[in-house]
């Protein structure tokens, strides 16, 4: 690498603490930057342009974490939005250059590797070359890029060493012949402290599917439209679709369970999976004072599930962070995506076997959001809100019911596990609290409102 190069990755790296904050994938707003310094840079273009992929590690006093970065520099940059820049050494985040951004597709379709960065096909895939890319827009953890309407592929913005889970899990599932699942196509492979790390994923892009989020809160605003009529009775009626997307969660789980590795859940774990959600909250009460005075409701909710019978669940590789933001309808059915878990979670714990019943917990929630999400900033509306309150309990039925449709024992219905159930649903209403108090304070009212229903009894 040039001295000229190297000089402008340190630059980048002084300009980062500033830039980084503002960018919506970046998951260390809560606290502030300490220093960055890049662990290694890739010259995927030399010259003018040039493009860069530059790994950093992030410190924020103790917690030191590595973020990818795509850079380009050239003496007519295309018009990239002003927050692109880092600082003014003349070097911008590239994902929005289609024509930087189409190097990386090139590399895949030659199966070429550059440096330590590894660029290869899915077996027997063959992809179309010459694809303009454009990074999608929707609110992510991490950056994708549609190319030519075809194929998606996700830079994980947070690294960690080995197989990213969401590949991991893409690949078990279509070994497994799991239709609920979009191909996956390709991958980009780069190296962390010294061991393979997934970069990367290609995916075939599915230009007609529609996602569950904006399926079911266009359902939420006709029942809103007319406040007088039941949730069965206005158009748009979701139930249909909840109690389908919760038979393809199930056959996601069970595909999951033949594909890898289960083990059954036993008291010790009871015991660990209480420590875990008990240290959470504590947690995030000493960050968010609004959680503090349902801490006794929730301490006690977690404590229940000390006597579940321990027979009842299996530990397995489950979604992790099942939301409707993550599930998309094509005209054949439901699909689930990113498979990687809680962004926030520490790797280990992504990869971690755990109970499918926290994938039903977290698309509960999910109906709870999609009811109240137009409610947010409005004055308290009792008409409104029972209608709210109507449809999440429908939806979550319909959800519920499909899924016991296809589970096997010792699962079968989530509702059958009620204790278990109720723990992990405010266990991620917990995570939420965090989530929104760190990305959207505005709707910290909605897991708040929840947890203060669940903890009261209310189902
Ligand atoms: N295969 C696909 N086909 C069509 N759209 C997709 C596909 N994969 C992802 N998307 C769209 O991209 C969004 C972000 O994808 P996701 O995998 O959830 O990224 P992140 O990990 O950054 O949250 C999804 O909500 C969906 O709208
Ligand atoms: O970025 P990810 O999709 O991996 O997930 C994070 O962001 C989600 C919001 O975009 C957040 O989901 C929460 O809000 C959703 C509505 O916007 C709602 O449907 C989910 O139930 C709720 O958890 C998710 O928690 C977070 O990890």
């Amino acid at each position: 690498m040039s001295a000229d190069i190297e000089r402008f990755v340190a630059g980048l790296a002084a300009e980062l603490p500033g830039w980084l904050p503002g960018q919506r994938w970046f998951a260390g707003k809560d606290r502030p930057i300490t220093g960055v310094t890049p662990l290694g840079t890739t010259v995927l273009l030399d010259g003018d342009p040039l493009l860069l992929h530059v790994v950093v590690e992030v410190a924020q006093g103790d917690r030191r974490e590595p973020y990818q970065l795509l850079v380009g520099r050239r003496s007519h940059p295309p018009e990239v939005p002003a927050a692109s820049w880092i600082g003014a050494l003349g070097g911008y985040e590239a994902t929005g250059d289609a024509d930087l951004t189409a190097v990386l597709l090139d590399l895949m379709v030659r199966g070429e590797r550059v440096g330590s960065l590894d660029f290869a096909r899915e077996p027997g895939v063959e992809l179309g070359r010459d694809l303009r890319a454009r990074p999608i827009t929707s609110e992510q953890s991490n950056t994708s890029l549609v190319y030519g309407g075809q194929y998606i592929l996700k830079l994980f913005r947070k690294l960690s060493p080995g197989e990213n889970k969401d590949l991991l899990l893409h690949r078990a599932l279509q070994a497994a012949g799991c239709e609920h699942i979009a191909p996956t196509l390709g991958s980009i492979t780069g190296e962390l402290a010294g061991k393979p790390a997934t970069i990367g994923m290609l995916q075939q892009f599915l230009s007609d599917a529609v996602d569950g989020w904006a399926m079911a809160t266009t359902s939420v605003r006709d029942l809103m439209a007319e406040p007088e009529l039941g949730p069965d009775e206005v158009g748009g009626d979701f139930a249909g679709e909840a109690e389908r997307l919760g038979r393809a969660v199930a056959t996601v789980h069970a595909d999951l369970a033949r594909a890898l590795d289960t083990e059954p859940i036993d008291d010790d774990e009871l015991a660990r999976t209480v420590g875990a959600m008990t240290e959470r909250l504590d947690d995030v009460a000493a960050r968010v004072p609004e959680l503090v005075p349902h801490v006794p409701g929730l301490r006690a909710a977690f404590e229940a599930i000390r006597s579940a019978p321990a027979n009842s669940i299996t530990m397995q590789y489950i979604h992790g962070d099942l939301h409707l933001g993550q599930v998309l309808r094509t005209v054949n059915g439901w699909l689930l995506l990113d498979f990687e878990g809680e962004p926030a979670a520490p790797v280990e714990e992504r990869h971690a076997l755990r109970s499918p019943l926290r994938d039903v917990a977290g698309m509960l929630r999910s109906f709870d959001y999609a009811a109240q999400q137009l409610l947010v900033g409005q004055d308290a509306d009792p008409l409104l809100t029972e209608r709210a309150l109507e449809w999440a309990r429908r939806n979550r039925a319909a959800f519920c019911d499909g899924y016991a449709k296809v589970a096997d024992e010792p699962i079968g219905d989530p509702r059958d596990h009620g204790a278990l159930l109720r723990a992990f649903e405010l266990d991620k209403a917990v995570y939420e609290v965090a989530y929104e108090h760190a990305n959207r304070p505005d709707w910290l009212g909605v897991p708040l409102s929840s947890i203060a229903w669940i903890t009261q009894g209310g189902e």
